[in-house]
């Protein structure tokens, strides 16, 4: 599947029949697969317009684009999946880095019971009165947020708390709203959850530097230690779309993008709608699983490894009949830490591919970036 932007709606324009014709999504499916497989919404709104729907004049949806829906082949016959508690993990999981840079893990030893009690306490969020939302928005980029991504023009169908969670104490970082005694329950929920996220990546990059036959366990992990990492929690909400439904293609929740940080470490409930693109650039579905946790090979990882491994372009599809609740958290270092080949890694001879330079250097041109852009271009050497 590939994704140019084609604004489809000129065409599509020729092909709807007149208000008084009943509209059949079948009769517009038809004429879809002969265009490029990305078209933008305004389709969407020529459709809405015929059945009389205001979503016409929301300039946001506007410009969030179509993506044609996975055919059944589209999906990852095999997800890397790392299974923690067997011995050749680590081997596993380099191998993973190096071809996906994306990889499940199962046997975490994180309690189901915390990650749906944030979950709930996430749907919980989600279901307030706009108005309420709103008054922790617009995201700058933290807080709430709602179809627009970042603070450079990005869009998609989702809303999202994006939450600072490195500073300690918490309530001196963006989670100080949730000190309203209201909150509590998921303030503690989300704290529970920060704590075993870095438990849990910790032992991941444990694993990845025994696999990397680095001599110190602690080589990478030790970087996403301490009160001055950078830390980032964020979770999304992706509506479902149902005026897509017999379309076939979904709306862009999340556009394609690689994570500036090191890793991130992702949990969504059993709504599929994340893709990631194979080293040919082809995409493929990620099937859903509320149980385990994905991993992403961020950018700045992809510089540690000298570009051994890489970092994964992803992107998130709405789902035209189910929300999609995703908590991902960022491992990001501090912002003076310097980010370069790891000296161990490196064989004679072998030159770095990157310039030189710190987190805090990475992440301030990240944030000028459009989501889609290849952020690691003007610092490769
Ligand atoms: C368009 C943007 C959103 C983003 C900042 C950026 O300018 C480019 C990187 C984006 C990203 C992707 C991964 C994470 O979701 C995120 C929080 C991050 O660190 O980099 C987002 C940024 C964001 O949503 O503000
Ligand atoms: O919501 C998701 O499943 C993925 C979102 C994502 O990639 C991000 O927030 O960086
Ligand atoms: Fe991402």
């Amino acid at each position: 599947m590939q994704s140019s932007n084609t604004p489809a709606s000129c065409l599509l324009s020729l092909y709807i029949p007149p208000p008084s014709f009943p509209l059949s999504p079948h009769a517009v499916n038809l004429h879809l697969p002969s265009l490029s497989s990305t078209y933008t919404s305004k389709s969407l709104c020529i459709i809405l317009f015929v059945q009389n729907m205001v979503v016409l004049a929301n300039p946001v949806l506007d410009q969030i684009s179509l993506i044609k829906s996975p055919d059944p082949g589209d999906y990852l016959p095999s997800i890397p999946t790392i299974d923690l508690s067997k011995p050749n993990s680590p081997e596993s999981i380099v191998r993973a880095c190096k071809e996906f840079g994306f990889f499940k893990i199962t046997n975490h030893g994180v309690s189901m019971d915390l990650v749906e009690k944030l979950e709930a306490e996430a749907v919980k969020f989600f279901a307030l009165p706009q108005l309420d939302k709103e008054k922790l928005g617009p995201s700058n980029p933290f807080g709430y947020g709602s179809k627009r991504i970042g603070m450079n023009g990005d869009v998609g169908w989702l809303e999202y708390l994006l939450l600072a969670t490195g500073a300690e104490p918490f309530s001196e970082s963006s989670l100080a709203f949730l000190r309203d005694p209201s909150s509590s329950s998921f303030r503690s929920a989300l704290i529970e959850y920060i704590l075993s996220m870095r438990k849990l990546v910790c032992q991941v990059l444990e694993l990845m530097a025994d696999g990397l036959q680095l001599k110190q366990r602690d080589e990478i992990s030790k970087l996403l230690q301490g009160s001055e990492c950078d830390e980032i929690f964020r979770l999304n909400h992706y509506p479902p779309c149902p005026l897509l439904q017999g379309f076939n293609c979904g709306l862009t929740g999340f556009g394609e993008h690689t994570d500036p940080q090191i890793v991130s470490v992702l949990r969504s409930n059993n709504t599929s709608g994340l893709q990631i693109a194979l080293k040919d650039g082809r995409w493929v579905s990620v099937p859903s699983d509320r149980e385990a946790f994905f991993i992403n090979v961020g950018d700045s990882l992809q510089v540690l490894t000298n570009g051994r491994f890489r970092s994964v372009k992803h992107r998130v599809i709405a789902n035209s009949l189910k929300s999609r609740v995703s908590m991902i958290y960022f491992g990001g270092p501090p912002l003076a830490q310097r980010i370069a080949p790891l000296p161990q890694l490196m064989e004679e001879g072998e030159q770095s591919l990157y310039k030189d330079f710190t987190w805090g250097e990475y992440k301030r041109a990240a944030y000028k970036s459009r989501l889609g852009d290849y952020r690691l271009g003007p610092f490769e050497l």
